[in-house]
């Protein structure tokens, strides 16, 4: 899956993720209205609501993209319905040809990494016969229950040719309370990024790993060390637009080969039509107002990977 990954953000020349995110104020009135009258003020009402919104953002952006990120507790506080919903994003984002990651943030011990990997990536077993869950190609994982929580996943991948990618260093503001925590003289995050690149060296497509890394676009110069010390590591890095990151400061997550990295954006892309800049589309037109806003983002940051040689 990292090599269809690579090949799709070579096709697109956009090493970019939309994220679905759907949260109901970023849904236009009139969809979650005809949701509401179909279904109800319920929570299937916000489920048909998050669908049709997600529907018309990949219908309007898929030929510009490699993938999407639908980040699952945007579905899950709608419960089961919520679920479903989740599960229709995903089957109809690979009926688009997208590569789907799932920002699930999942780890635990080793039976139940083991049950969530065969859940979202992998197959369960019922009787004689076998069934995909969730069926991702790639999901985020939390490591810090250690190698027991990992390597369920890593497993998993390896059996069904999907990828990880695994907490490093995140994007938010309390990240470094625990992250950049000295331990020997070296940040909790380089020892997690260290780790993460000898997993992946077990682990290879053709040229990268399928064992990512996620590594906040907010701490640059931190990216900056992590590309050394993960080279042949895939970079999930959300932050960009929205949190503050620039692209300027992603160009050092990119190796020479301008591979390496690929850039998350959620409320950036779904909720374009809010913006100022995207404003004369109007709440109707939303879907268009995010295909402008993905063709912006893969020019700003194709144009920072050039003028950085790249
Ligand atoms: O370090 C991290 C890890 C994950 N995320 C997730 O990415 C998106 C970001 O959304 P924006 O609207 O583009 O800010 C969201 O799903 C987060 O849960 C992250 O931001 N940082």
């Amino acid at each position: 899956m990292i090599d269809k990954l690579i090949r799709k953000i070579e096709e697109n020349k956009a090493p970019i993720v939309v994220g679905l995110d759907p949260m109901l104020s970023y849904i236009p009135d009139h969809v979650k209205e005809a949701a509401y009258k179909e279904k109800g003020e319920t929570l299937a009402g916000a489920a048909e609501a998050i669908w049709q919104f997600n529907k018309a953002i990949v219908d309007s952006t898929y030929d510009l993209i490699p993938a999407v990120k639908p980040q699952i507790a945007m579905y899950e506080q709608f419960g089961i319905e919520g679920l479903i919903a989740f599960k229709k994003t995903v089957d109809y984002c690979k009926e688009k040809g997208l590569v789907v990651i799932g920002d699930i943030k999942r780890g635990d011990i080793g039976s139940t990494s083991a049950a969530y990997a065969m859940g979202h990536l992998g197959k369960v077993q019922v009787g004689n016969n076998s069934f995909y869950g969730f069926d991702e190609d790639f999901v985020t994982v939390n490591p810090y229950l250690g190698s027991d929580g990992v390597v369920p996943f890593i497993d998993v991948c390896k059996e069904e040719k999907k990828g990880l990618f695994i907490l490093v260093k995140t994007s938010n503001p309390s990240s470094g309370e625990f992250q950049d925590q000295l331990i020997d003289g070296k940040p909790l995050y380089e020892l997690v990024g260290e780790k993460v690149a000898q997993w992946g060296e077990l682990h290879m497509g053709s040229e990268y790993s399928y064992i990512g890394a996620v590594v906040g676009a907010t701490y640059p110069e931190m990216g900056k060390i992590l590309r050394k010390i993960m080279p042949k590591t895939y970079i999930l890095v959300p932050g960009y637009g929205a949190q503050g990151g620039k692209a300027e400061d992603l160009v050092h997550y990119f190796n020479k080969d301008g591979l390496g990295a690929i850039v998350n954006s959620s409320r950036g892309i779904i909720a374009a039509y809010k913006q100022e800049a995207y404003a004369k589309f109007g709440q109707t037109a939303y879907p268009d107002a995010s295909r402008q806003a993905v063709i912006d983002m893969r020019e700003d940051i194709m144009s920072a990977l050039v003028n950085a040689g790249k």
